[in-house]
C-alpha cells in the first residue's frame, strides 16, 4: 500500500536534513571566522546554500512543481566571489547516510546551474496546482545569535498545505524537554529535530542528525487543563509581534508564566509536541504581510498535532493568495479545545470585537 504523499514527505525530510548540514557548517565556520575572506554575512551564505540544495532535490524528483522560495539570486549575479563560495559549499554537502544521499540525489552541476536552481524559486504561488514553499533559514536573527532557527519546506496543493517539514538544528531531540529560550551548544548530543506532517496523517518528530530514513515518533499538543499552567511563546523580535499586547492577553487568560521568546517556526514545532501550548503573533503594523514560507509548514504541523491555527480575525491562514498571506493578519495557534477562548481574548485586547 502506498500512503498519500509518502514520496513527497521522504524527499522533503531528506532535503531539509541535508540543508541543515550546510547551515550548521556555515554557523560553526563563521563562529571560528574562517568562512569567508570577504564580508558576506554568514546568513546570506547559509540562505542561498540551503535554498539551492533544497530546490535541486525538488527539481530532481518533482520537476513540474512550482516553487516559492524566500531568497532571490539577483544579489549573487553581481558577486562572483560570493557565488563561488556558495557553490563550493553546496557541492560538498551530502547526507552522511549514503543510502539516503543516493535516494535524495539532486545535485547542482556548476555555478551557472546554481543560479538556475535558485531562480526556480520565483513562482508567484497561488491557488492552483502544486507549489512548494521554502524558507532556507527561518529566524535569521536567531541563526546569527546561535539561537533557534528552522529550515522550512511545505507542499501546497490548490492553496492547501499537504506536507510540512521543519528542521530545527537547535531544539532538543527530546519531545518532552520543556520549552526554553536558551539553546544547547552547537553539535551537542541530543540537539536537532525534524518535525513533519502530512495532511490527515498526523505529525511526527525525528532526530535531525541521525539522518537517514529513521521512523518518526508521533507528536501531539498538550491538553490544557487550566490556563494558569499554560505556557505561550512569541517572537524574540518586538518588531515582528506585539509583545505588550501579548502580555495583556496572557494576563487576561490567566496565564501566569512569562512568555518564552523564540525565533523562527521552532515555535510551531515546540507547541505541536506539547513543549509549550500557545503561539501568539500579533501584527505590529497594518501594512506588513506575513510570508507563506514563514508559516506553511508550521501551520500543518500544529493542526495535525491537534491544534488550531487562525489569524487574529479567526480565519484560517490562506496560502493560496500568492507569496504572502495577504488576506490574514497575525497568527493564533493553540490546542483546538482552547483556541476559541484564546481568540476571544485576543480580539478583546486588540479591540476587534
Ligand atoms: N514586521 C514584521 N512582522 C512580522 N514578521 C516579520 C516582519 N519582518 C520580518 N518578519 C518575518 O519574521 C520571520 C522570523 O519569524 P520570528 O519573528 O517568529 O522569528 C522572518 O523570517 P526570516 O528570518 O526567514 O527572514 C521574516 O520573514
Ligand atoms: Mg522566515
Ligand atoms: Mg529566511
Ligand atoms: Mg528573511
Amino acid at each position: 500500500m502506498t500512503t498519500l504523499y509518502a514520496r513527497e514527505l521522504e524527499i522533503a525530510q531528506l532535503a531539509v536534513q541535508r540543508a541543515a548540514i550546510l547551515t550548521k557548517r556555515v554557523f560553526l565556520e563563521k563562529a571560528k571566522g574562517t568562512v569567508s575572506k570577504d564580508d558576506a554575512s554568514p546568513v546570506t551564505i547559509g540562505d542561498f546554500g540551503a535554498q539551492a540544495l533544497i530546490i535541486a532535490a525538488l527539481r530532481a524528483h518533482f520537476p513540474h512543481d512550482a516553487i516559492v522560495a524566500e531568497e532571490e539570486a539577483a544579489q549573487l549575479r553581481a558577486d562572483a566571489g560570493l557565488r563561488d563560495l556558495i557553490w563550493g559549499l553546496v557541492r560538498e554537502t551530502k547526507l552522511e547516510d549514503v543510502a539516503a544521499e543516493g535516494l535524495l540525489g539532486g545535485g547542482v552541476r556548476d555555478v551557472e546551474d546554481l543560479m538556475e536552481v535558485l531562480d526556480r524559486g520565483r513562482s508567484e504561488g497561488g491557488r492552483i496546482g502544486r507549489v512548494w514553499t521554502i524558507d532556507p533559514i527561518d529566524g535569521t536573527k536567531g541563526f546569527l545569535r546561535g539561537g533557534q532557527y528552522a529550515i522550512a519546506l511545505a507542499l501546497l496543493e490548490d492553496g492547501d498545505v499537504k506536507v510540512g517539514v521543519l528542521g530545527c538544528p537547535n531544539l532538543p531531540v527530546d519531545d518532552a524537554a520543556p520549552l526554553a529560550a536558551e539553546v544547547g551548544a552547537e553539535g551537542e548530543d541530543g540537539m536537532g529535530v525534524v518535525f513533519s506532517a502530512v495532511v490527515g496523517q498526523g505529525a511526527t518528530s525525528r532526530p535531525l542528525g541521525a539522518g537517514g530514513l529513521a521512523e518518526g515518533k508521533r507528536i501531539q499538543m498538550r491538553e490544557v487543563k487550566e490556563m494558569a499552567g499554560a505556557s505561550f511563546c512569541e517572537s524574540v523580535e518586538s518588531g515582528h509581534s506585539n509583545q505588550s499586547e501579548a502580555a495583556q492577553i496572557a494576563q487576561k487568560l490567566g496565564i501566569t508564566k512569562p512568555s518564552v521568546r523564540m525565533d523562527s517556526q521552532a515555535k510551531y514545532g515546540s507547541i505541536a509536541r506539547g513543549a509549550g501550548d500557545i503561539y501568539l503573533r500579533l501584527p505590529t503594523s497594518k501594512t506588513y504581510q506575513e510570508k507563506i514560507w514563514d508559516h506553511a509548514a508550521g501551520d500543518l504541523i500544529v493542526r495535525e498535532a491537534g491544534g488550531q491555527v487562525t489569524d487574529t480575525k479567526g480565519q484560517r491562514l490562506d496560502f493560496g493568495v500568492g507569496r504572502t498571506l495577504a488576506s490574514n493578519s497575525g497568527v493564533i495557534a493553540a490546542p483546538a479545545a482552547v483556541h476559541g477562548r484564546v481568540l476571544e481574548v485576543v480580539q478583546e485586547v486588540l479591540g476587534l470585537n
